[in-house]
């Protein structure tokens, strides 16, 4: 993750912003690597996604709203599926999800990890085939995992010995996989690496309690161990975490070979795949992940002598992130004169950290552009921040914009499509905003705006 860089450099009168902000050549360019597919600013200045001009958009559906790219997200998902031909790949819903995603994602040939109740709920409410889905959790309950088997889930991924003991007494077939820690530091924000030894995920492998749980589930009756499953953490653009991680979970694998004689039929290498938010960020397209990813095992198997087990991934965020921008209306704009000389105007916007928790909780960066004219005026570095009672109320830390922003603007901030709805709360009791599809020049809300009879729906009085 780019997290914000300290350091400013305050001109008199003017701020400099982190070092790596530049002032763009046009500001009114929309950067490919940040935007979904069909997104374009058209003549007239307006940004048009889908075919649909965002402020058509807003003049019926209000403001703010997450626009998903529907072509967008099929393209992606399909590029997973043919780059990672040999593997199975299951799309991480809990980056995004409501029916007419999964529905999306089973069409697009993948398969489903869900990692609660709620998200198994809009799953088989879907028509997702029970055996596609797989399903995590550290905690899972005895009801989630009696209803997770009942429901003829194609695995359990198994994380905690409290959990088999729970699959032993529900009875039954089951497949499972078993989550294991490998130890490794992977290069991201801490709050989302998973592979480091002190973390509540999986099965350490260097404390042995990983060997245990193997022992465990084989001798457990009605469970079948498909395999290993290794998630290192979440936007990662570094392999070598991957690298260590999939080296390290082989071993175990060979050892499982040698000294219980079951040969492993399956591995999984986890998501975590790593997009774009601004254009510090240099994301590897699917293709280069395959090759790399199928390069590491291939080469840990030759060393071992094993035949390689066939392999799934779960991007999540690499799939839906740049698919969707999340609009927003500008409220109010203040020029606010800083020690030294220097102004920073903050942009307020009818949304924020309910919305987009994101740069809040890891100090994400994001960009943004004013998407319901172009403008010729100077860019200058502006704040975009939220209309909730907290000062670290802010949805894009630094950016860009022209001084001429204004009450009425649209803020459009791009690859908002993962973990922003999913992590989205009614802080200040905010309704959170529709996730509405965009294609072909057409629109259709997948999930609509809460609206306060749904926050007093919860009020007993
Ligand atoms: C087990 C597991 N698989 C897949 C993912 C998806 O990660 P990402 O959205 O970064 O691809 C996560 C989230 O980090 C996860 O915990
Ligand atoms: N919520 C995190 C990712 C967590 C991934 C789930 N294991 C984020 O926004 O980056």
């Amino acid at each position: 993750m780019t997290t914000h860089e300290a350091g400013w450099a305050h001109a008199a009168g003017a701020l400099a912003g982190p070092s790596w902000l530049r002032p763009p050549e046009d500001v009114n360019a929309l950067h490919p690597l940040l935007w979904s597919g069909t997104a374009r600013r058209a003549d007239d200045g307006g940004v048009e996604v889908g075919g649909v001009d965002l402020r058509d958009l807003l003049a019926e559906h209000n403001s703010p709203a997450y626009v998903l790219d529907e072509a967008d997200f099929r393209a992606r998902a399909r590029a997973f599926r043919d780059a990672f031909k040999d593997y199975d790949v299951f799309y991480a819903g809990k980056a995004f999800l409501c029916t007419s995603v999964a529905r999306w994602v089973q069409e697009e040939g993948l398969n489903l990890d869900v990692c609660s109740s709620g998200e198994l709920t809009v799953a088989l409410r879907a028509g997702v085939d029970p055996k596609r889905i797989g399903y995590h959790g550290n905690n899972k309950t005895y009801p989630e995992l009696r209803r997770a088997v009942h429901a003829g889930v194609g695995r359990i991924i198994v994380d905690s010995f409290q959990e088999i003991d729970r699959l032993v007494e529900i009875g039954g077939e089951q497949a499972v996989m078993i989550r294991v820690t490998a130890g490794v530091e992977a290069h991201t924000h801490e709050y989302i690496a998973t592979a480091h030894e002190d973390q509540k995920f999986g099965f350490s492998i260097t404390n042995g309690d990983a060997w245990q749980a193997i022992q465990k589930v084989q001798e457990a009756e009605g469970l079948t161990l498909l395999g290993l499953h290794s998630h290192i953490g979440s936007q990662i653009f570094d392999s070598s975490g991957f690298e260590v991680a999939a080296r390290r979970v082989l071993a175990l694998h060979h050892r499982v070979s040698e000294e219980l004689g079951v040969t492993l039929p399956e591995l999984d290498l986890g998501g975590g795949f790593g997009i774009a938010y601004t254009t510090q960020d240099d994301p590897s397209d699917p293709a280069q992940l395959a090759t790399e990813m199928s390069k590491i095992v291939e080469h840990e198997c030759r060393a071992l002598g094993i035949p390689e087990p066939h392999l799934s991934i779960e991007p999540g965020r690499a799939i839906v992130g740049p698919s969707v921008c999340t609009v927003y209306t500008v409220g109010t704009v203040k020029q606010v004169a800083l020690d030294g000389g220097a102004v920073r105007t903050y942009v307020s916007v009818d949304g924020g950290m309910s919305d987009n928790i994101r740069t809040a909780l890891y100090g994400a960066d994001y960009s943004c552009t004013i998407a319901n004219r172009r403008s010729e005026a100077p860019p200058t570095i502006a704040r975009v921040v939220g209309k909730h009672c907290e000062a670290g109320d802010i949805v894009v830390m630094d950016e860009f914009l022209p001084a001429d922003v204004q009450p009425g603007d649209l803020i459009a901030v791009p690859g908002t499509g993962a973990y922003c709805r999913s992590m989205a709360s009614n802080y200040n009791h905010a309704l959170r905003p529709p996730i509405i599809a965009v294609r072909d020049g057409g629109t259709q809300v997948l999930l609509r705006r809460e609206t306060e009879d749904d926050l007093l729906a919860t009020d007993m009085g």
